[in-house]
């Protein structure tokens, strides 16, 4: 097998992201793949986005999305702007359809390097998350995580952004909740057949939220885009924050609105790293030789 998949190593906002170019050939990144690029210090990524071909008119890609544990996601916000910045490098270009699971994405790049995306329209119907069974109010799920009696994390809100997510709002102590043992355990609770990315977040203003994030097949990451979409549209669902976010991950600031068409709009920056050549099946790699500039 060849090493001739190219591929950037990006970031948005600390998220790892592995961007790779199927575009002109038929086969996909395996599982084992991802598991073993993920596995090695200098490619490890929270999410490959694989470029394919368009596979509808009118679109500039398709774009299958590969978790760490070699699962795959209907939406990554971070990911999804590093594919912009990937494109816009060879075409130039300013925007973009991108057609993933979660259905056709519109992107932008912004003057002065941000990069913009149409998430699509929430949904919070038990079916469409989805969970197990129906409950009563899916802003207040019967979700706990630590000690029988004293909970560390209780009741939190759902959305799908494309993807499962649970958020729990606290007053206090996003910094200090031990995330990756309660994430962890909400990912695999019953209630998600999908299993969930597990959020918890604090607002800290009409128009700010502070938050972090355990993803589904990954575990803690730096910052989580369809997730600060998720926790900003049930923030103000549940009558805790306006349609207008500043959303803080440890990454740094993402600009999430909730536009009155249902739509959330997700604004921030993506980085390139380094330019390489991956094998699709076995996740062998080499840099390119030439480093490119961030
Ligand atoms: N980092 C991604 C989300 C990945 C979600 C993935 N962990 C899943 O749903 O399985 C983002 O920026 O939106």
């Amino acid at each position: 097998m060849a090493l001739d998949v190219p591929f950037s190593r990006m970031n948005g906002l600390g998220n790892e992201i592995l961007v790779a170019d199927l575009r002109g050939r038929s086969d996909r990144i395996t599982p084992a793949a991802a598991v073993a690029l993920a596995g090695k210090a200098e490619t490890h990524f929270d999410q490959i986005m694989a470029i394919h071909d368009p596979r509808t008119t009118g679109t500039d890609a398709d774009i299958v999305i590969l978790n760490a544990d070699g699962s795959e996601a209907g939406a990554c916000g971070n990911g999804t702007r590093c594919v912009v910045l990937y494109l816009g490098r060879q075409t130039g270009a300013q925007e973009y359809l991108l057609q993933t699971r979660r259905g056709i994405l519109e992107a932008r790049a912004l003057p002065g390097g941000l990069i913009s995306v149409d998430m699509g329209v929430p949904l919070f119907d038990w079916q469409d998350i989805p969970l197990a069974h129906a409950i009563d109010d899916t802003n207040d799920a019967p979700v706990d995580s630590g000690p029988e009696g004293a909970p560390v994390l209780s009741r939190p809100a759902l959305a799908s952004m494309g993807n499962p997510h649970a958020v729990f709002f606290i007053d206090r102590g996003v910094q200090t909740v031990d995330l990756a043992r309660h994430g962890a355990e909400v990912e695999h609770h019953p209630l998600f057949p999908d299993r969930v990315n597990v959020s918890i977040a604090q607002v800290t203003g009409p128009t700010a939220l502070t938050m972090r994030t355990f993803e589904r097949g990954v575990g803690l990451t730096q910052a989580c885009g369809s997730a600060a979409c998720a926790a900003a549209v049930l923030a103000a669902r549940t009558g805790r924050a306006g349609r207008r976010l500043t959303v803080t991950v440890p990454g740094g600031d993402l600009i999430v609105e909730w536009r009155d068409d249902g739509h959330v709009m997700m604004t921030g920056p993506a980085e390139l790293e380094w330019d390489g050549f991956l094998d699709p099946v076995t996740g062998d790699h080499r840099r390119a030789a030439q480093e490119s500039a961030a």
